[in-house]
């Protein structure tokens, strides 16, 4: 009987061999024993075969098995190495917002919100040294509120703050968006205005007098304020503590000549 198609020949030749081994008429058949041998040989060979290839099997298995859990272990470390570049951006970003709010902090007057005397002192370097520089001037205004030790005798100091505060908006709203302006100590404020000719400082300055005598309340109270300025604008070759000096002279002027007005020097 012709073999199937789809058995192997070696499947075939072993099913032949155990037919005849299996044939009675061949039981005294001399090439039987050998043949018997003969396959006996064989099948052991199949098995070592077999065995051989499951071993090769399960080492191909234990293989890839391994392959995979390093590249897992590898896909770890990189996700774990992601997630600490991200704590360590954050961190830093967080740093250097608080090394932010910190410079802002230290520059800031706590009672208005305007940049303290720190912050007008680099501004005035800054522009000390442009004008040295590109040969621009600049003029400063030095402000003080007049009478001030009455509002806080008549009202208290905390109405005195809130007077503060108020006087300081009259101040940052009177000033063009490339001025600088803050509090200089007490009840005194300064302005710096670059490239500002002396006669346009004035009408700047005197709108921020005229601003301040229009302010009639604060909160509940009713009040009656008015500020004295000193101008002055900055002089070739001066140093920047020089036109200071001039403007602080003219604000004694101011107040000497009866307050309410701007003195320049
Ligand atoms: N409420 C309050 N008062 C302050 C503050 N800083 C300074 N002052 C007060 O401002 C007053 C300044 O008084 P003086 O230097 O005598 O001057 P003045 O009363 O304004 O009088 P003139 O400057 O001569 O017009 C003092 O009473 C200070 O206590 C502040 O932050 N808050």
């Amino acid at each position: 009987m012709a073999a199937p198609k789809s058995l192997p020949d070696d499947v075939v030749l072993v099913s032949r061999i155990e037919a005849l081994l299996a044939d009675p008429a061949l039981e005294h058949d001399p090439l039987r024993e050998p043949l018997a041998q003969l396959l006996g040989h064989f099948q052991t060979q199949r098995e070592r075969l077999e065995r051989l290839v499951r071993i090769s099997d399960s080492y191909h298995h234990v293989a890839r098995e391994q392959r995979l859990s390093l590249v897992e272990q590898y896909d770890k470390q990189v996700r774990r190495l992601e997630k600490l570049v991200r704590i360590s951006d954050r961190y830093q970003n967080s740093l250097r917002d608080l090394s932010l709010a910190l410079r802002d902090a230290a520059m800031r007057d706590p009672l208005t919100g305007l940049g303290n005397r720190r912050f007008l002192m680099e501004r005035l370097r800054e522009e000390g040294e442009r004008t040295q520089r590109l040969g621009r001037g600049f003029a400063v205004a030095i402000m003080d509120v007049d009478h001030f030790k009455a509002v806080n005798d008549a009202h208290g100091h905390e109405t005195g703050d809130s007077v503060l505060q108020v006087i300081a908006q009259a101040v940052e709203s009177g000033v063009r968006r490339y001025d600088h302006c803050g509090r200089w100590g007490g009840e005194e404020f300064l302005m710096l205005l670059p490239e500002t000719p002396l006669e346009a400082a004035r009408a700047i300055v005197e709108r921020i007098r005229q601003a301040i005598a229009d302010i009639d309340h604060v909160g509940e109270v009713r009040v009656s304020l008015t500020a004295s300025f000193g101008l002055a604008e900055h002089r070739d070759g001066e140093d920047f503590s020089a036109t200071i000096n001039r403007a602080d002279q003219a604000l004694y002027a101011a107040k000497a000549a009866g307050r309410n007005r701007v003195e320049s020097a």
